[in-house]
């Protein structure tokens, strides 16, 4: 199985605070890396460093090609990264935002592939409301539809904290596309504090090092 992103080395200090430090770790098609850890930990600060969008962390991330061609920029992707909060812009219609995502790839897709992935977050019938008139729920099945798009050079899904405000059906399904997409060949790295028990997962624990106040008295090593 191919090795779709390795991180080398990360070291954090936010705050006079360390993070984490010595933070290695590898992600291969077919894996799910489940990033745990105490709240302020440094999951976000993490995967922010991973698809290029802060600078707080040191240490080296490599992308195979075929996730990014640019290195961890974040154009040139062939991921998707679903951030904390969900992306959406909440004046566009459900229908518009996906379209705006896919146009960032690069790519087109037809009106029937953009309903087929809205219908699949339970969002048919809303294909054309603004945002701004939708649940914070049905906001999070937006962002979440991106994943559904038949977009077949896409990878490795980054996702941050996605079972946020889904109900259980929606928490299930997810779970199921998750798997069903590291069966294909993918590969997911995910912030949660769902458990899973399943053998794709992998747990990466960090925020040991958060333990210390001030780097003076305990420095990151
Ligand atoms: N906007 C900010 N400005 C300054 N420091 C910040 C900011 N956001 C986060 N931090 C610091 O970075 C640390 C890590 O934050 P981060 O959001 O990565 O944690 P997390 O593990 O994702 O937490 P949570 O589980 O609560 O979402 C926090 O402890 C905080 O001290």
């Amino acid at each position: 199985m191919t090795t779709l992103a390795v991180a080398t080395k990360l070291r954090c200090e936010r705050d006079d605070r360390c993070l984490f430090a010595d933070l290695s770790f590898s992600v291969s098609q077919g894996d799910i890396l489940h990033i745990k850890g105490a709240n302020g930990a440094g999951k976000t600060t993490l995967l922010r460093r991973l698809v290029g969008l802060n600078s707080f962390v040191e240490g080296d991330v490599q992308f195979h090609p075929s996730v990014s061609e640019r290195g961890q920029r974040i154009d040139g992707q062939r991921f998707w990264y679903l951030a904390h909060r969900p992306a959406v812009t909440l004046a566009q219609t459900a229908l518009e935002n996906l379209r705006y995502a896919v146009a960032l790839q690069q790519q087109t897709l037809t009106r029937s592939a953009y309903w087929q992935a809205l219908a699949d977050v339970g969002l048919a019938g809303y294909e054309d409301v603004p945002a701004h008139r939708l649940s914070s729920g049905q906001q999070q099945r937006i962002a979440l539809a991106r994943l559904y798009l038949p977009l077949p050079d896409v990878k490795l899904w980054l996702l941050d904290e996605p079972f946020n405000a889904l109900d259980a059906n929606a928490s299930a399904q997810l779970e199921v596309n998750m798997l069903r997409f590291v069966e294909g060949g993918g590969s997911v790295i995910l912030i949660s504090h769902h458990e899973f028990n399943h053998a794709s997962v992998q747990e990466l624990v960090i925020g040991q090092a958060n333990q210390s106040v001030k780097k003076e008295q305990r420095p990151c090593l």
